[in-house]
């Protein structure tokens, strides 16, 4: 098109664009108003809601339209807008079916569009149009779907902040967005395929299509507080402010991590053998005695005979309940068996009419003191003229009662119950089972913490929900599965992580060993294949290493190419910090992500004046492969890869995660001779990043 042509067409759009703002204004507006006006706290939540909903649009607010072949044309933005008055669309909101060719349609595949527009805005100005004609006969495919708008979202300037990407989705990736709900939904994709931004996205979709889900909750899992901010930003864009965040040492809150297991720990921790452990070690507590237990009560002797125990330890672990709970069931059974005892006592002493003592009672015929302090003891007072009476039964059900509480209420009594069934705390029990001190507790106790909580009953009150989305879903435990599962009893779950890039010895290699244990073969696998955070020149100097540790898993499609090689500088220990140090001062282009050796991070902290733990948004950002976990940046250091690789058992995986942060370019700084897996890489003698 001339320019004169693409210019009257901005206008046209701008027009367009102008009313669509004009019209959110209004809404805005309105929406103002009725929370202004709201009369109590409940509709004042909704409508504060919805101003926030309001708001959050404000940015990039139309960015599509479809012309389709029968002629009709569509606006897609963040959110769906009505005219006033006749309610016609103006705008459709990008999760509704029919924008769903916005993301899919191809040259190949049309799906009724005839020209797929973007429309780029700055503030509410329109400043750029990138059409496509889809109807055109032998048109390339290769598979993207706007790939100028793409490559400009993907090459943008990094802020340490993640950005929704709704404008530019891609169909594979639309494709698991709008993948039913039920079910556990599993997508495995190498790094930066979008596993993140698809989860989000899915989950914007999916509390738009089943706004039941806004009762039921939906919560976001990531790896780390700082992955947690990183992403913060993206569902509110999407203007969706409901979602609950949270790392899996967040799910226990009342547990407060304060030490780092040693190597090797953690993994015995996490393995689901421990449920095993520690619901016999709930078991364990609970004892049936072998000789008869005496329980004084009131001066009066009673005898609990073991079988007695064991009939009531039976039909408490008959009511399938949780140790604190059956164990109320099982005091109940001893005290109604100490209820009768007392009662065959006392009744042996109750006279006839002629003054007779009936079943062996007492040859002076009256209720002996000790008779009488029991029973006044529990609330029954047996007047003097009563005491002769005839034969009857001298207890009726409320007196029994009256004597059961008494009995559960006796300091004495509760010592022989407790010692048979205690109560238990989650702390206790993790404590005795590991044979720790309980002077803090650290990541991995927390799944076992929960685990016995759920066991002896203290799990009350626990938030679950209906949807739960897992971030980095490889680096989870057995253990943390299982607390994870007691969080979503729907089982409606969204996965998303990289097999290559697990980094906790306890996480998995196979998503089937985690899932069946608790859905059998109820889960789908989508894969995500194209990579569009890390250039091709990159992720060619990966290869050696993912092949090595993950053989047959294929390496995600870059995108694009910078033409920029990724290069090594090899030091002495003694110039390490300073090496790396003149390389952070020397980097100006963007935003730096220094990786390093778990050592490294104090002394180039204090080098380089650098937060620890790292501020995302600085210009250059310091933090361990562990960390680095579903970050990105523009440049990325690697300093020590040795140490990063020798660290771990699967050190390899933290490695390949370090590498694949950047999206223009990667430096390896290593002291001594480079890692092996590294040895490809360009050597460079000094580098000033150009
Ligand atoms: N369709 C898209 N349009 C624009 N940007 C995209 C698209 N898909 C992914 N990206 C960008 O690519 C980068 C990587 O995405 P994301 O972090 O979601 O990948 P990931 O698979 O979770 O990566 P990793 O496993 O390495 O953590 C992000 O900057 C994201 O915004």
């Amino acid at each position: 098109m001339p320019d004169s042509g693409i210019d009257r067409e901005i206008g046209r759009e701008q027009e367009y664009v102008a009313a669509l703002y004009a019209r959110l204004d209004a809404l805005r507006g309105e929406a103002a108003g009725r929370l202004a006006a709201a009369g109590d706290r409940e509709s004042a939540g909704v409508w504060q809601a919805e101003v926030a909903r309001l708001d959050a649009v404000e940015e990039g607010l139309c960015f599509g339209r479809l012309d389709m072949d029968d002629g009709r044309r569509v606006y897609i933005g963040r959110l769906g807008v009505f005219r006033s008055g006749d309610g016609e669309p103006l705008l459709l909101d990008w999760r509704v079916p029919v924008a769903r060719a916005f993301y899919t349609a191809t040259a190949a595949a049309p799906e009724g569009v005839r020209r797929r527009r973007r429309i780029t805005t700055r503030g509410r100005t329109v400043v750029a149009l990138d059409d496509e004609l889809l109807d055109r006969d032998g048109a390339l495919d290769d598979g993207l779907v706007g790939e100028a708008a793409l490559l400009a979202a993907v090459t943008v300037e990094r802020t340490g902040r993640m950005h929704d990407i709704v404008t530019t989705l891609q169909a594979e990736q639309d494709r698991i967005i709008r993948h039913e709900p039920g079910g556990v939904l599993v997508v495995q994709g190498g790094p930066g395929t979008g596993k993140t931004a698809v989860a989000l996205h899915r989950v914007a979709y999916l509390l738009y299509t089943r706004p039941h889900l806004r009762t039921r909750g939906v919560l976001v899992v990531g790896p780390s507080r700082i992955f947690l901010d990183y992403i913060g930003q993206v569902l509110p864009g999407l203007g969706e402010n409901s979602v609950v965040t949270a790392t899996i040492g967040d799910l226990r809150p009342d547990v407060e991590i304060s030490r780092v297991d040693p190597p090797g720990i953690a993994e015995l921790k996490g393995e689901a053998v421990m449920a095993e452990r520690l619901a016999a070690a709930v078991r364990s507590k609970v004892r049936t005695p072998d000789q008869p237990v005496y329980v004084g009560f009131e001066q009066q002797v009673l005898r609990l005979d073991p079988g007695d125990c064991g009939r009531a330890l039976r039909k408490a672990g008959r009511a399938g309940l949780p140790h604190n709970q059956a164990r109320l069931v099982f005091q109940r059974e001893i005290v109604e068996v100490l209820t009768r005892r007392l009662i065959e006592e006392m009744e042996a002493v109750v006279l006839t009419g002629t003054g007779e003592a009936i079943d062996g009672g007492s040859p002076d015929g009256r209720l002996g003191e000790a008779d009488l302090r029991a029973l006044a003891a529990a609330g029954v007072v047996i007047e003097q003229d009563e005491r002769d009476d005839g034969p009857r039964t001298l207890l009726d059900e409320t007196d029994r009662a009256g004597l059961r509480d008494s009995m559960l209420a006796d300091t004495g009594i509760r010592t022989v119950l407790d010692a048979l069934w205690p109560p238990l705390t989650p702390e206790r029990v993790v404590s005795d089972l590991l044979g720790e001190r309980a002077d803090g507790w650290s990541a991995a106790d927390v799944p076992l913490l929960d685990e016995a909580a759920s066991l002896i009953g203290r799990s009350a009150g626990r938030a679950t929900f209906g949807h739960v989305v897992v971030d980095e879903a490889q680096e989870l435990s057995e253990m943390d599965w299982r607390m994870l599962m007691r969080r979503c009893p729907t089982r409606s779950m969204t996965l998303v992580g990289d097999l290559a890039q697990t980094g906790n010895p306890a996480g998995t290699a196979s998503w089937d060993r985690v899932l069946r244990p608790h859905v059998r073969d109820r889960w789908r696998l989508a894969r995500l294949t194209v990579n569009y955070r890390t250039p091709s020149e990159i992720m060619a100097v990966t290869a050696d290493l993912l092949a090595a540790h993950h053989p047959g898993t294929p390496p995600p499609r870059s995108v694009r190419s910078t033409g920029e090689p990724p290069w090594r500088i090899g030091t002495s220990r003694a110039d390490l910090v300073t090496t790396v140090a003149d390389l952070a001062t020397a980097h100006a282009d963007g935003q730096l992500g220094i990786i390093a050796s778990s050592p490294l991070i104090e002394p180039l902290a204090a080098a380089l004046s650098l937060a620890n733990p790292p501020d995302l948004t600085g210009k250059v950002v310091l933090l361990t492969a562990g960390q680095a976990k579903g970050l990105e940046f523009d440049s990325v250091l690697i300093a020590d890869p040795a140490g990063i690789l020798g660290a771990a058992p699967h050190g390899h995986n933290d490695l390949y995660v370090a590498m694949t942060r950047a999206t223009r370019r990667l430096g390896v700084v290593h002291p001594g001779p480079p890692p092996a897996e590294l040895a490809a890489l360009r050597e460079l003698v000094g580098c000033d990043w150009s």
